[in-house]
């Protein structure tokens, strides 16, 4: 259990101990990764390319293992909790069926799980309606615009109904106005389902536009070099993104993220 600021408790949903992670030809994309994560946080990994990010994110989520140390989510080894439900995943590209229309997309997480398309429709439709495509569940990907695959990726992760949403760039090929709309709709979501959200950038504004903790690691190994914590009292609004408070905490984290260059370890 971690102390929040106003005296309450929230037990960590996430613990990772001391992590390494190998991969086979060698490459120690991290190295001594220990992190805890409480429920409710938005959580930003920010860091340089190949600092391991991406790595981090897919040992919580049970896809990839852990060389030394251990990860627990919500008590449980990562990978192993009852149905894997409770975690979900938004890549970098929306990964739908091209074939499927959008309802089948956000329909395959419980198909997998059994659910047949009449048992599923209600949490399909709510899924939809969650990102604002209720209108679209007959449509096929290739008639979407980028922005609107990406919330059928939001949907499809979120039909589970997770506790954990774990995003990996989700935004990065999107136009500078989608993104933005976007940022506000996970923060909505966030906010609205009592969401704990880890989210992989390269991006300070984002990372300070979202977060309630930004996590800046550095390469060469991987590793964390600084977790800072950001204020929530702050909405998060268009005058928000032109205020001073932002421009100062986006100078703050990217000198921290300037600083991740010199932190090469020459051991390595
Ligand atoms: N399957 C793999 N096999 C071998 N090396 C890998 C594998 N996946 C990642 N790596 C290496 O591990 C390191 C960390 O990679 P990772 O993708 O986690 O970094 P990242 O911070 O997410 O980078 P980016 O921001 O460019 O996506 C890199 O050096 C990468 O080349």
């Amino acid at each position: 259990m971690s102390t929040l600021p106003h005296g309450a408790t929230a037990p960590d949903l996430i613990d990772m101990r001391d992590v390494d992670k190998v991969f086979s030809n060698g490459t120690i994309a991290l190295r001594g990764m220990s992190l805890s994560i409480k429920q409710g946080e938005f959580v930003s990994f920010l860091g340089p390319s190949g600092c391991g990010k991406s790595t981090a994110l897919k040992m919580i989520a049970g896809l990839l293992s852990v060389s030394k140390g251990a990860i627990t989510v919500n008590g449980h080894p990562a990978g192993q909790s009852r149905d894997g439900s409770d975690i979900g995943f938004v890549f970098q590209e929306a990964t739908l069926m091209p074939w499927a229309t959008v309802f089948d997309n956000v329909h395959l997480p419980l198909k997998l799980h059994g659910l047949g398309k009449a048992e599923a429709r209600e949490r399909v439709d709510e899924a939809l309606a969650m990102v604002g495509l209720s209108n679209f569940a007959t449509s096929y990907p290739r008639e979407l615009s980028g922005g609107m695959r990406m919330r059928v990726s939001i949907a499809r992760a979120m039909v589970t109904r997770p506790k954990l949403l774990l995003m990996d760039e989700p935004f990065a090929a999107l136009d500078e106005m989608t993104r933005s709309k976007l940022n506000d709709e996970v923060l909505a979501l966030w906010k609205s389902h009592g969401l704990t959200v880890i989210f992989v950038t390269h991006s300070v504004f984002e990372s300070v536009y979202l977060s309630s903790r930004v996590v800046v690691m550095a390469a060469r190994p991987g590793r964390v070099v600084h977790d800072i914590p950001l204020a929530t009292d702050i909405p998060r609004t268009a005058d928000y993104r032109m205020s001073t408070t932002y421009a100062e905490t986006c100078k703050q984290v990217s000198t921290a993220l300037e600083g991740t260059m010199t932190h090469v370890d020459l051991n390595h």
